[in-house]
């Protein structure tokens, strides 16, 4: 049902996820857009640094399993969306990171001035970009609701869900990989620098 290439760079994922401490217990989840009607997915309730393959199933654009007697991410939704919104979005990758629990507790975040910026397709570090805070609903249709308005208004680099973690995307499952760890080190300049102050 999900091509083996792509669950094994899911499963691969989750598994460099986890030696950055992006997944503490079952946190976290990830995706990759198989076709126009299948989106792979992990399941829910299993350690992302410990995936199989196995653990990798489908949904429908509606979140629907495809997977039979299997259940998908409690934050399937979430993922579904960026795919429908977003077409040349190919993968979703989320994580409960220290820095992005932390800072997002504290209201907007905003990165200035960083070189790595450039990291997302910005011509200089000269610019002021917002990191979206959305405020954390258990109902995830709703939050989802919520937040697709948001999105389709202003396309962030990401976005974060206070007291929850991190959405970061890309055009596949590597290159969302190296824009979640272009977020983490944004995110984690900024816990140091408030540090600091
Ligand atoms: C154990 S963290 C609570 C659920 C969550 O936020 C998460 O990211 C993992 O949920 P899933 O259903 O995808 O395992
Ligand atoms: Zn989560």
């Amino acid at each position: 049902m999900v091509p083996a290439e792509l669950a094994n760079a899911l499963a691969e994922a989750g598994q460099r996820m986890d030696l950055r401490c992006w997944v503490p217990g079952s946190a976290g989840n990830l995706s990759a857009r198989v076709d126009d009607a299948r989106i792979a997915i992990t399941r829910s309730g299993v350690h992302k640094g410990r995936l199989k393959t196995s653990d990798i199933m489908a949904v429908d654009y509606d979140g629907k399993t495809l997977s039979e007697g299997m259940k998908p991410s409690a934050e399937t939704l979430l993922h579904c969306q960026l795919y429908r919104l977003f077409p040349q979005v190919g993968a979703v990758l989320h994580g409960h990171s220290v820095a992005a629990t932390v800072l997002s507790m504290q209201g907007a975040i905003t990165f200035s001035d960083y070189e790595i910026l450039k990291a997302f397709g910005f011509a200089t570090h000269e610019i002021d970009v917002v990191l979206p805070v959305y405020a954390n609903d258990q109902d995830i249709g709703r939050l989802a609701a919520y937040i697709e308005p948001l999105l389709l208004r202003d396309p962030p680099i990401g976005y974060v869900i206070a007291g929850h973690g991190v959405y970061a995307w890309g055009t596949s499952v590597e290159h969302a990989y190296w824009r979640l760890e272009a977020l983490e080190f944004l995110l984690q300049c900024e816990l140091e620098r408030r540090r600091m102050k």
